[in-house]
């Protein structure tokens, strides 16, 4: 048995900077990864099947279709087609653990593709290939979740470049329930009209957690004043969150409705995603992955 983790993905900022023919929006985005994630395993011992197979089990995996739309069986497909081998590749059972909620702003599928394509490059022995081309067929959030680690995105999340030093820092994801259609808050956005805005002015390196929040304030994630506006409750998340002790910083990931809050340490953390949980919220506390 192999297994990987597709850890949450948050956007610490995300600005649209501008839009694409196609339609797509130009992003600047700083991603990061929480603790918690997707368990992805693939039954090695087991015989080989003629096609790949997916079982999903786990709290969020009610509902969610474990057939050829799932990112998962997509990213099965997409490497198979990608490998240029005459030798038939095995389809061993996969097991998706789904503890990420689905369409919450946290790229929960990206991720789950992500591991995917990372266990069956490793189980096919597809020695050096780049996965990166194949991750952006998958989704504009794939390639990020490929390494799981700090990084901003540009373009529309193709182009990967460094992230600054950051600071040891614990954070705390917030879900009240809700699934938010990404499209339905580009196009919120779009309607709106508001403006462009510019990359953002970011050190090599900060040094502490207050040298952190003060560059994310000089930041926003423009997804979040539409999101509010179609789904008020993402404000009552993002108001309780900045009320629990110690917090720091509190904003929307993605296009929600996961809102996320950092803190200076795990005690503080779990302190506050406690406080969440008396609400009836999703909420899980861990260390930003560096
Ligand atoms: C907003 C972000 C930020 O990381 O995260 P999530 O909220 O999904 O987690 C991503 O850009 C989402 O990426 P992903 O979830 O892969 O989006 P896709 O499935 O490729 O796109 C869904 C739809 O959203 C719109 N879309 C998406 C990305 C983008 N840069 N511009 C867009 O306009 C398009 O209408 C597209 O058809
Ligand atoms: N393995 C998967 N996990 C979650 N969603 C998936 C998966 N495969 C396909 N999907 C579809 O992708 C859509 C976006 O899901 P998700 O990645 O959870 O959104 P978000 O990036 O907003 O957190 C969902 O509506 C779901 O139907």
């Amino acid at each position: 048995m192999t297994r990987s983790l597709a850890h949450a993905k948050i956007n610490l900022f995300l600005h649209i900077t501008s839009r694409r023919e196609n339609g797509y929006h130009e992003l600047d985005s700083l991603a990061v990864f929480a603790e918690t994630a997707d368990i992805l395993t693939l039954d090695v011992d087991a015989d080989p099947q003629d096609a790949p197979s997916l079982r999903i089990e786990g709290p969020f995996g009610e509902g969610l279709d474990a057939g050829a739309d799932n990112l998962v069986m997509r990213a099965a497909s997409v490497l198979r087609q990608s490998v240029r081998t005459s030798d038939a590749l095995p389809c061993w059972p996969m097991t998706l653990t789904k503890n990420l909620p689905v369409a919450s702003g946290i790229g929960g599928g990206s991720a789950d593709a992500a591991a995917a394509l990372r266990l069956l490059a490793e189980a096919w022995q597809c020695g050096e290939i780049d996965l990166a081309p194949i991750a952006a067929m998958l989704g504009a959030d794939v390639p990020v979740c490929l390494a799981q680690k700090p990084q901003r995105m540009q373009g529309i999340g193709e182009i990967l470049v460094p992230a600054p030093v950051m600071p040891r820092c614990a954070m705390v994801l917030v879900n009240p329930g809700i699934a938010v259609p990404t499209p339905a808050i580009f196009k919120a956005w779009k309607e709106s009209r508001a403006d462009f805005r510019a990359p953002a002015l970011l050190p090599q390196a900060w040094p502490d957690l207050s040298a952190m929040v003060e560059s994310l304030h000089t930041t926003a994630n423009d997804l979040q004043p539409p999101a509010i506006a179609l789904f008020p409750l993402i404000g009552t998340v993002l108001e309780a969150l900045k009320a629990t002790q110690d917090c720091h910083f509190a904003r929307m990931s993605g296009s929600g409705a996961t809102c996320f809050g950092l803190y200076e340490d795990m005690d503080r953390a779990r302190i506050a995603a406690e406080k969440m949980r008396e609400r009836g919220w999703w909420a899980e506390p861990g260390w930003i992955q560096t």
